[in-house]
């Protein structure tokens, strides 16, 4: 049997000694497409950062507030998603002075997330659904075993996300992402993990789920 790519066995999980989540088992596999639902501050963040930092693998991350640096360039703020590729002298000439094809690698990047032409833009002048776009980009630029993803495209329009997650089924083999739309799991994900009052009280195949029972994680 293959290892999993992350596990995590009665795992409390908090922050500064508060427990947010408790009795936290649950392994992921390389190919599952997992979402996290439950109502705002039920812990789906914390859950995602507990996995992120054990993950096996090479993993790129979507974070909720984009994880950008403003004043630099959209270019910039998308090299940054391989910037552990490469030593500290290529990085500075990159920042300096990128060469033709870390140019096109990024302008590749650029033109998926409909953000061609902008790469000298700095962040600060983009609106929010372009800044969402950039930290996308940053994690298609990096690739690797699996993306993480917090909210990914709640700043896009309906159809951009959908595309944009589409992408990011395409590009990653596995896929763990927080989403506030019960719908849009249905669709995307082929596991649900529902948290509610601390603990995770769903865990199951997307297609055993209903509309209806992953609801009542909102009441
Ligand atoms: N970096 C942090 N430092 C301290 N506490 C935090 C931190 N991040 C989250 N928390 C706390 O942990 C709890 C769970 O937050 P978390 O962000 O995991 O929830 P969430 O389900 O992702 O919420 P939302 O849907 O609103 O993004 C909240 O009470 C929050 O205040």
């Amino acid at each position: 049997m293959t290892a999993p790519l992350v596990a995590l066995t009665d795992q409390s999980l908090g922050w500064g000694g508060r427990l947010v989540l408790t009795g936290v088992t649950l392994q992921v596999a390389a190919g599952e497409r997992i979402a996290l639902l439950g109502r705002s501050g039920v812990g789906k963040s914390t859950l995602l950062a507990a996995l992120h930092d054990r993950i096996a693998g090479r993993a790129a991350l979507v974070p909720q507030d984009h994880g950008l640096v403003g004043s630099l360039s959209v270019f910039h703020n998308i090299w940054m998603g391989v910037l552990d590729d490469f030593g500290t002298p290529r990085n500075l000439r990159t920042l300096i002075w990128p060469a033709r094809a870390e140019r096109a690698r990024v302008e590749h990047v650029l033109d998926i997330v409909g953000l061609s032409g902008l790469g000298r833009r700095p962040v600060s002048q983009l609106s929010g659904g372009q800044r969402q776009r950039v930290a996308l980009g940053r994690a298609l630029l990096r690739g690797g075993d699996v993306v993480l993803g917090d909210e990914p495209v709640t700043a896009l329009d309906p159809a951009q996300g959908a595309a944009l997650l589409g992408r990011l089924t395409t590009e990653f083999a596995t896929m763990i992402l927080t989403l506030h739309d019960v719908d849009q799991a249905l669709r995307v994900a082929t596991r649900i993990i529902g948290l509610r009052q601390g603990a995770v009280v769903i865990d199951a195949a997307a297609a055993d789920l209903s509309e209806t029972e992953l609801l009542a994680l909102y009441r």
